[in-house]
C-alpha cells in the first residue's frame, strides 16, 4: 500500500518538471536541482533535457501502474483467502454445534448463515481495505498538491469532497434500509428453492411449481432491486463529480491565465491538478462506493458475524477420544426432558436399565417420545431433570463423544451421499482408508451384498445424488450394512427395518442377533413383529414407561399399542 502509494505520488510529482521542461526549458536547464543530472548525461542544451525527463516520467508512470496492478491483486487475494476462511470457520463451527440447536432451527436458515459467512470477505474485508488504500492515497495525494497550490487544491478537493459527504448523508437511512432486504431475502431465496426442491415429487404430482416460482420471485425480486439500488447510489456521485472535475478545470484555467504570468506558466501546475485529479478521483469513488457497499451489507455482516460467534466445544480442537468402559450397563435414572421450556415435558421421571448385549425394542403410540428417548441415549440431546448412565459413569458433553464412539445408528431415512456404494457404506471414512474386505462383509450381513455384486461396477456403482437409484429397501440396507461397517456395540435401529419385507428383515435381524453378547441392540419399530427377536420390549406412553415385559407379553396388547 505505501510502495502504491509512493509511486501515485511520484507519477503526480514527475507531471511538474516534464510539462515544465515542455514549456519553460531554460528555466529548468538553469535550476540547481537539474545540474547533476546535466552534467551526469552530458547535456549541453535545454532541449537535450526532453528526452530523459520524457523516458523518466514514463517509467514512473509505469511503474504506479503496475504497484496499483500489485495492490489490487494483493487485496483481492486477500479477501478471497479470508473468505475461505470464514466458509470453512462457519461451516465447521454449525456442524460443532448440539443437536439441540439444530433441531431448534430451520435448516435453510443454518445454510443461509453459513451463507453469509462466505461473503464476509466481499462485504466486509475488500471494502474496509479498499477503504483503507484509497484514504491513504487520498491523504498522500492531497497534501503534495496543497504543497504544491494550496488555494487550488483545497478548493477543488473540498468541492469534491463535499460531493461525497452530502450524498453519504442523503443516502444513509437507505442504504440501511435495503441492507436490511438484502439480508432478509437471501435467507427467504434458500428457502424457497430448499422447499422447492426438497419436496419436488410433490411439487411435480401437484403441479405447484409457480407457486414455488411465485416465492422464489418474492424474495429475488427485492434482493436484486435492493443491490441495485445500493449499486445506484455508489455510483451516481460519480457523474456528478465527473461533471464538476471538468468545470472545475475550465475555471482554474481561466483564473491561472489571466493571473498575468501568462497560460504557459499555469500548464505545468495545470499539468499536476490534472494528473492529481486523475488519481484522486477514483480513489474518491472507490472509497466512496466501498463504505456504501459495507453499509448496505451491514445487517449481512452481523448475521454472519454471529455464525462465526458460535461457540466451538473443546472436543472440537481434541483428537477423537478413546470410548469410555462400557461393560456393564446403560441406565436412565430419573430421566426427564423437555425441548424448551415453555413445552410440556416428553420424557417424564424415566427409570431404566439395559444390560450390555441385551436387544430392548421401544414400542408406544405415535408422539410418545421413543424418538426423543434414543436421541438422549445417543447423547445427542442432554437430560433436562436426571441422568444417562453408562457403567455408572454420568454422560455429559464432556464425555458424550466417548460414549458415541460406541454407537451406531441406522435411521428410518437413510442419507446417501454422492458417491460409490462402498463409501456409502464406509461412511464419513476418506476413500483410499475404505476396507473393502470389512465393507463385504457388512454388505452381506445386511443382506445386500447379492444385489451389489450382481451390478457391473459392484461396490464401485455411483450411488446417485440423495440415492435416487435405489429402492427404499436398499437404501436401508445400504444404512444398516453402514452401522455394522463402524463395528460399533451399541446399535441403533429407528424404524431401520420399516421398508424391508418380513423375510429379508428377519434375515438382516438374525444377522444382527448373531453378534451375541457383544453388542447392544436398540429398537424402535411401528411393526411389532419387527421387535420379535428382542429379549424386552418397554412400552412407553405419556412420557412414562407403561409396562416392561417380553415380545408375548406385550404383544397381547398390541393393537392398543401400535394405535391402528
Ligand atoms: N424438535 C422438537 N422440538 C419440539 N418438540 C418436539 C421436537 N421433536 C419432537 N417433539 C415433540 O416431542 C414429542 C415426542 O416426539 P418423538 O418424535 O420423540 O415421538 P415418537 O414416539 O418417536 O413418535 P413417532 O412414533 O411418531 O416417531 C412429540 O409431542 C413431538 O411433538
Amino acid at each position: 500500500m505505501i510502495a502504491s502509494t509512493f509511486a501515485e505520488v511520484l507519477s503526480i510529482g514527475a507531471v511538474l518538471p516534464f510539462l515544465s521542461v515542455l514549456v519553460k526549458p531554460q528555466m529548468v536547464f538553469n535550476h540547481p536541482a537539474a545540474q547533476p543530472v546535466i552534467s551526469a548525461l552530458e547535456i549541453t542544451e535545454p532541449r537535450g533535457l526532453l528526452l530523459p525527463i520524457t523516458a523518466f516520467f514514463c517509467i514512473v508512470v509505469v511503474g504506479a501502474t503496475v504497484t496499483r496492478l500489485a495492490l489490487m491483486l494483493a487485496q483481492t487475494r486477500f479477501g478471497a483467502a479470508l473468505a475461505t476462511d470464514f466458509s470453512i470457520a462457519a461451516y465447521n463451527r454449525t456442524l460443532f454445534q448440539p443437536y439441540a440447536t439444530h433441531v431448534s432451527k430451520n435448516s435453510s436458515e443454518v445454510i443461509a448463515g453459513v451463507n453469509k459467512a462466505g461473503h464476509l470477505g466481499e462485504a466486509l474485508v475488500t471494502p474496509c481495505l479498499v477503504i483503507l488504500s484509497s484514504s491513504f492515497l487520498l491523504a498522500t495525494i492531497l497534501a503534495l498538491l496543497v504543497w504544491a497550490q494550496p488555494i487550488v487544491a483545497i478548493s477543488a478537493f473540498g468541492g469534491f469532497g463535499l460531493i461525497y459527504a452530502g450524498i453519504t448523508l442523503l443516502a444513509r437511512h437507505r442504504l440501511a434500509a435495503e441492507g436490511q432486504v438484502i439480508n432478509r431475502e437471501s435467507g427467504r431465496m434458500i428457502k424457497a428453492l430448499q422447499e422447492g426442491l426438497g419436496g419436488i415429487r410433490d411439487v411435480l404430482i401437484d403441479g405447484s411449481q409457480h407457486v414455488y416460482t411465485g416465492l422464489f420471485r418474492g424474495s429475488v425480486a427485492p434482493l436484486h432491486h435492493s443491490s441495485a439500488n445500493i449499486l445506484i447510489i455508489s455510483q451516481s456521485p460519480r457523474y456528478a463529480v465527473e461533471g464538476l472535475g471538468v468545470v472545475l478545470v475550465a475555471i482554474i484555467t481561466f483564473f491561472l491565465a489571466s493571473r498575468g504570468e501568462g497560460f504557459y506558466d499555469a500548464i505545468p501546475i495545470l499539468g499536476g491538478l490534472v494528473v492529481g485529479a486523475q488519481r484522486m478521483l477514483p480513489a474518491i469513488q472507490q472509497a466512496y462506493s466501498s463504505f456504501t457497499f459495507l453499509r448496505g451489507r451491514l445487517p449481512l455482516t452481523a448475521d454472519a458475524l454471529s455464525v462465526l460467534e458460535q461457540p466451538l466445544p473443546a472436543f472440537a480442537q481434541q483428537p477423537p477420544p478413546a470410548p469410555i468402559p462400557f461393560k456393564r450397563t446403560i441406565r436412565l435414572d430419573g430421566l426427564r426432558f423437555r425441548y424448551t421450556i415453555e413445552r410440556p415435558w416428553v420424557l417424564d421421571g424415566l427409570d431404566l436399565t439395559i444390560k450390555r448385549g441385551e436387544m430392548v425394542g421401544f414400542v408406544g403410540v405415535t408422539g410418545a417420545g421413543k424418538s426423543t428417548l434414543i436421541d438422549i441415549i445417543m447423547g445427542l440431546l442432554e437430560p433436562t431433570e436426571g441422568s444417562l448412565l453408562v457403567d455408572g459413569e454420568r454422560i455429559s458433553t464432556d464425555n458424550q463423544r466417548a460414549w458415541q464412539a460406541h454407537i451406531s445408528h441406522v435411521p428410518q431415512a437413510i442419507y446417501l451421499a454422492d458417491g460409490t456404494i462402498a463409501e456409502n457404506i464406509a461412511f464419513g471414512v476418506l476413500p483410499h482408508e475404505i476396507d473393502f474386505g470389512r465393507v463385504k462383509v457388512a454388505a452381506r450381513m445386511a443382506q445386500i451384498a447379492d444385489t451389489i455384486e450382481a451390478w457391473d461396477s459392484k461396490y464401485d456403482t455411483a450411488v446417485g445424488e440423495r440415492g435416487v437409484r435405489l429402492s427404499g429397501g436398499q437404501r436401508q440396507r445400504i444404512g444398516i450394512a453402514r452401522a455394522l461397517y463402524k463395528r460399533a456395540d451399541v446399535i441403533i435401529l429407528d424404524e431401520a427395518t420399516s421398508a424391508l419385507d418380513n423375510e429379508t428383515e428377519q434375515s438382516v435381524m438374525a444377522a444382527i442377533d448373531g453378534f451375541g453378547a457383544e453388542v447392544t441392540i436398540i429398537m424402535i419399530a411401528h411393526r411389532l413383529t419387527s421387535l420379535r427377536n428382542c429379549d424386552r420390549l418397554v412400552e412407553l406412553a405419556n412420557g412414562r414407561i407403561e409396562r416392561i415385559g417380553s415380545y408375548s407379553e406385550i404383544v397381547e396388547n398390541a393393537v392398543a399399542i401400535s394405535g391402528h
